[in-house]
């Protein structure tokens, strides 16, 4: 049984994909991490999930030994989604190195709902179990002995 703490940062914005990926990456954890202490923190949307993912490593009493970032953006008629996620996979990649804390990036762009639909709540694309199976495998990576 694992005791290792997993810390999800989900944003809020298009909720109905947003708390399917979190409840799918939950799922998947308990089945191939039973008994994983989970914290799960919630933004308005993915532009914000970079500070709190690093507030969640560098404020936390006990450090998470992976972060799970997830969220959606969903293109619209301006640039806008393009700049926040390529701003937030800039970030989270820099916070990743910076701490040497696994971030895992499951913040998706997606052009329309039904790519969202496929990715949150459908299962063969989902991205909230694929979140889990990475962080898993880079919890099992990096609490090798060195
Ligand atoms: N359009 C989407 C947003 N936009 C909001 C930003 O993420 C951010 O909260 C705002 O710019 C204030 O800083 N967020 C998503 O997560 N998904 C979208 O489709
Ligand atoms: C990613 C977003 O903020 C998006 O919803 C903005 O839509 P628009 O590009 O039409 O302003």
């Amino acid at each position: 049984m694992s005791s290792a703490r997993i810390t999800i940062v989900a944003s809020r914005y298009n909720e109905q994909y947003t708390d399917a990926l979190i409840e799918n990456c939950i799922q998947e954890l308990d089945i191939i991490m039973p008994g994983t202490r989970i914290e799960i923190v919630r933004v308005p949307g993915a532009y914000e999930v970079p500070v709190a993912v690093k507030r969640s490593i560098v404020l936390a009493d006990k450090q998470p030994r992976v972060v799970i970032a997830l969220g959606v953006i969903i293109k619209g008629s301006t640039d806008h989604a393009d700049l926040i996620g390529a701003s937030v996979t800039h970030s989270l990649q820099q916070i990743a190195l910076d701490t040497l804390v696994p971030v895992i990036h499951e913040v998706i762009l997606v052009n329309d709902e039904k790519q969202a639909f496929a990715r949150c709540i459908g299962s063969a694309l989902n991205r909230g179990r694929e979140a889990a199976r990475a962080a898993t495998a880079m919890l099992e990576l990096i609490e090798q002995p060195k």
